[in-house]
């Protein structure tokens, strides 16, 4: 029986891994889960799963929170603030933490985890893009358990050798990772409508459900240039080992290469449930609740590289990552304040890349060696960013 505490327990990721739990009550039990705005959920998925705490993160929801609990007999034990986030993702009695929080909040709770030596199960890539190689030291220093959940780097992770060394791509006879991504809903769209893109239309992902942020990120394809800074610092990469592929259908979740010519890919449904259930049972393999591929009735699959006009988050990601941590510590603070402008309906899509280059334009690049200066320097980045978004308003 494994002890799960899951962080981010009311978002699409979090009620994913929920259901996956729900479905092998004698496997896992849950010690914790938290939410944020959402209370009505997070009571009603505590009284599901039997969480022992509920953690919210601002103590104004307290009493609202006690209320729903009272009135559907909920007996979990209410904990509050960023520290409690860190108290539950270490606790002795935890085995796994999901780690699905959205944005930089996420990363101090995930690294909690990690200090503590947990099988940490990765989807808020944020932690990896903010501080890629301060996060990575960590896991190595205290023996965590690191598994991929976004798709793609489940995939890679699924498609390399049992024996792949950390960095080791020429060892492993590995030539390229190949990196998918599904181009997002405005693949097709004529680049001079982009200027009256809307909020839901941004979010009305073509073959994915997943929270508003990430979906804003796939439409400008700024998720596959965080994904791509992801794989380098989970993986070991260099820049030119990572090609980013466009593949419409979203059925192969990512693929690698090696030098004989083989190309072994990870195909099925898009539903996160199977990456989520491979984490919560690596080695074995347990049932997720997602439904076979069915082969005679997919559409053709399609492939194309990504063009630079209609993705300009994609190639300043790329940079970014070229550049190293400072750059993509800034490039992530930016875009999260870009997009909650454009989920706000105060910006158009297309600003969300102008405010991302022009922050990096402003921020000189400076070495982050501590976890405390990338959080330092993500608020000034905030600040920058804000700036140019109070002059667009
Ligand atoms: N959805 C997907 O399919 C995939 C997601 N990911 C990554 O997983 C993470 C979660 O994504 P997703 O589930 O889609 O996001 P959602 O927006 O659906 O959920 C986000 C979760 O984080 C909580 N939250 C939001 N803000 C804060 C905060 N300031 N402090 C503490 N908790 C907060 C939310 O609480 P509440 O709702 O109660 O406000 C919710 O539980 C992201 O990093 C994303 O990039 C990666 C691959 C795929
Ligand atoms: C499900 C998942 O892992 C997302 O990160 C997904 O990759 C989004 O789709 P895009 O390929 O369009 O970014
Ligand atoms: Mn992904």
């Amino acid at each position: 029986m494994k002890t799960i505490t899951v962080l981010g327990a009311t978002g699409s990721i979090g009620q994913n891994t929920l259901d996956v739990i729900a479905r092998h009550p004698h496997d896992f039990r849950v010690f914790a889960i938290s939410g944020h705005a959402n209370l009505p959920l997070l009571v009603t998925s505590a009284v599901a799963c039997s969480a022992r705490y509920i953690v919210i993160s601002n103590e104004s929801s307290y009493a609202a929170l006690k209320d729903l609990m009272s009135e559907a007999n909920c007996h979990s034990e209410i904990l509050v603030g960023a520290k409690a986030l860190e108290q539950v993702s270490s606790a002795p009695e935890v085995d796994t933490v999901m780690s699905a929080i959205v944005g930089a909040a996420g990363l101090l709770p995930t690294l909690a985890a990690v200090k503590a030596g947990k099988r940490v199960l990765l989807a808020n890539k944020e932690s990896l893009v903010m501080s890629g190689e301060l996060f990575m030291n960590a896991v190595r220093e205290h023996k965590a358990e690191l598994l991929p959940i976004d798709s793609e780097h489940n995939a890679i992770f699924q498609c390399l050798p049992a024996n792949f060394e950390y960095a080791e791509l020429q060892r492993s006879g590995i030539s390229k990772i190949l990196l998918t991504g599904s181009g997002g809903p405005f693949r097709t769209k004529d680049l001079d409508t982009f200027e009256s893109i809307t909020p839901d239309q941004a979010c009305a992902h073509p073959n994915w459900t997943m929270g508003r942020k990430i979906s804003v990120d796939s439409a400008s394809m700024m998720n596959k240039g965080l994904e791509f800074i992801e794989a380098k610092w989970l993986f070991g990469l260099k820049e030119s080992d990572i090609e980013v592929v466009i593949h419409p259908q979203s059925t192969i979740h990512s693929m690698v290469q090696y030098v004989d010519g083989s190309v072994i890919a990870q195909l099925g449904n898009p539903d996160m449930r199977t990456p989520i259930a491979y984490g919560l049972s690596f080695p074995e393999r347990i049932e997720s609740g997602v439904e076979p591929l069915d082969f005679a009735s997919l559409a053709d699959f399609s492939f194309t590289k990504p063009e630079k006009q209609r993705y300009p988050n994609l190639y300043l990601a790329i940079d970014a990552c070229k550049q190293g941590q400072s750059s993509t510590t800034v490039l992530n603070a930016a875009n999260e304040v870009a997009v909650q402008a454009f989920l706000d309906a105060k910006i158009s899509f297309l600003d969300i890349a102008r405010i991302n280059q022009e922050t990096l334009q402003q921020l000189e690049y400076i070495e982050l060696d501590s976890i405390a200066q990338v959080i330092e320097h993500d608020s000034l980045a905030r600040r920058i960013a804000n700036t140019i978004l109070g002059k667009l308003l």
